[in-house]
């Protein structure tokens, strides 16, 4: 388990309700989220919210981040052009756990218009609850550094 416990969150409009939600579910767990927005259901662009909490991941600043959009998939596109953003997309919980376990994913993206809100909560659990395996893995995501 990681010593920093800060989570970045964010959104656009389409998942403000789920990403509170998800702040709320996290913090309850012991872990620190750091949500960064959007806080009304205003009209927005995705990029610019996927970009800011991955940046804040990328620096060190926190260890891991949640993003989510209408399908999940823009967003992590956005999250995944900086550099050392792992990102994946996920829909279940069996995916959620293996984008830690076998790809060291460091951000999380879910499609609020995509899976229910409890459906979400088991995803990010997955995710928050599941450790990088190494060894051939570790392989594998420096070739993705690389
Ligand atoms: O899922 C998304 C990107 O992948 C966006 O949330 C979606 O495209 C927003 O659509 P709209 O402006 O019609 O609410």
């Amino acid at each position: 388990m990681t010593a920093n416990k800060r989570i970045a969150l964010s959104s656009d409009h389409a998942a403000i309700d789920l990403r509170q939600t998800i702040a709320a579910h996290i913090k309850a767990a012991g872990w620190e989220p750091v949500d960064i927005g959007p806080v009304t259901n205003e009209s927005t662009h995705y990029p610019k919210h996927g970009q800011a909490a991955a940046e804040l991941v990328a620096s060190g600043d926190c260890a891991l981040g949640i993003i989510l959009c209408g399908t999940g998939q823009g967003i992590m596109m956005a999250a995944n052009k900086v550099p050392g953003i792992r990102c994946g997309v996920c829909s279940d919980t069996f995916s959620a756990g293996m984008i830690r376990a076998h790809n060291n994913a460091n951000m999380l993206s879910i499609g609020a218009r995509v899976v229910g809100e409890g459906l979400a909560l088991d995803i990010v659990d997955a995710y928050l609850n599941t450790e990088f395996e190494g060894g051939r893995h570790a392989t594998r995501v420096d070739m993705i550094e690389a």
